[in-house]
């Protein structure tokens, strides 16, 4: 069996905003080539904790995240909140991609490539190419080769989502952070963003936010479910697949 290396270690990680508790006394574990879920009920905390990760909550004004979050490396481990790297390259090797697809203003092809060569300074023949490769991952690539130059607005909302995990994919991220990638898709699309996340499994480490609780038994190596803003159980899916039909009717009774 393969050995599991952690990616993320949080020991005691709190979030407040303004004063509020958020999430409390968090210790957790993301493995690497992983995919763990986080689940619980609206409001728990989920999308919170994906953006301790990156620290995207740091944009909120009165936010403040305590205890300790390290990131394991190649050659040792970063603090990403005691400044060990900087925003930019933690925010590239920690790629997010949203609920609601969040494509540029302007061409398919630029929605990859300009992020590349503006904010990291790849050369624009070299962005072509990680652009067009990352395509061909998200496998959008055969519905786009031939409109490089429309506009991303065109595109259908699954068509902008794959183009979402594709400029993601572009910047040769460590983890992918996935909030609710499929809920703002109809059931085709959503299927098809579902049918790519399983390619990419065992390739990256996923942290997927997901309230399809099928989702989760087909694709989860973890299950982690918060319940007001703690870690209420962390489970493995086998745990679900009828060993423990009490999990399963607590989980059920979430969604
Ligand atoms: N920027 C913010 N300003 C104020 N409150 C916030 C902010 N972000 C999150 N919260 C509050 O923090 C709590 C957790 O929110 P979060 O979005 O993390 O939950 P969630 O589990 O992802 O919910 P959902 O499943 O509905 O998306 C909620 O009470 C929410 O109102």
């Amino acid at each position: 069996m393969e050995k599991m290396t952690p990616l993320f270690t949080l020991r005691d990680v709190g979030v407040a905003l303004n004063g509020k508790r958020i999430l409390s006394a968090l210790n957790l574990e993301i493995m690497k080539n992983r995919a763990t879920f986080v689940m619980g009920r609206s409001g728990a905390g989920k999308t919170t904790l994906l953006r301790v990760f990156n620290r995207l909550n740091d944009c909120f004004p009165g936010c403040t995240t305590t205890g300790e979050v390290q990131l394991h490396r190649d050659h040792g481990v970063v603090r990403p909140y005691s400044g060990d790297i900087p925003l930019p390259e933690l925010r590239r090797l920690v790629g997010m991609v949203f609920q609601h697809p969040n494509v540029l203003p302007m061409s398919i092809g630029n929605n990859i490539v300009m992020p590349l060569a503006t904010v990291h300074g790849v050369k624009r023949a070299d962005a072509m190419d990680a652009a067009r490769q990352a395509l061909k991952e998200a496998q959008l690539w055969d519905e786009v080769r031939d409109r490089l130059d429309a506009d991303a607005r065109t595109l259908s909302g699954g068509q902008q989502q794959r183009l979402c995990l594709a400029r993601t994919l572009a910047m040769k991220p460590s983890v992918l952070l996935l909030d609710e990638p499929t809920s703002s898709l109809d059931h085709k699309a959503a299927k098809g963003i579902e049918e790519l996340l399983e390619t990419l499994k065992g390739r990256y480490t996923l942290v997927v936010v997901s309230h399809s609780l099928d989702f989760a038994l087909r694709l989860a190596d973890d299950i982690i479910v918060l319940r007001e803003g703690r870690t209420h159980r962390h489970l493995l899916p086998r745990e679900l697949k009828g060993e423990s039909a009490a999990i399963l009717t607590e989980l059920e009774a979430m969604y």
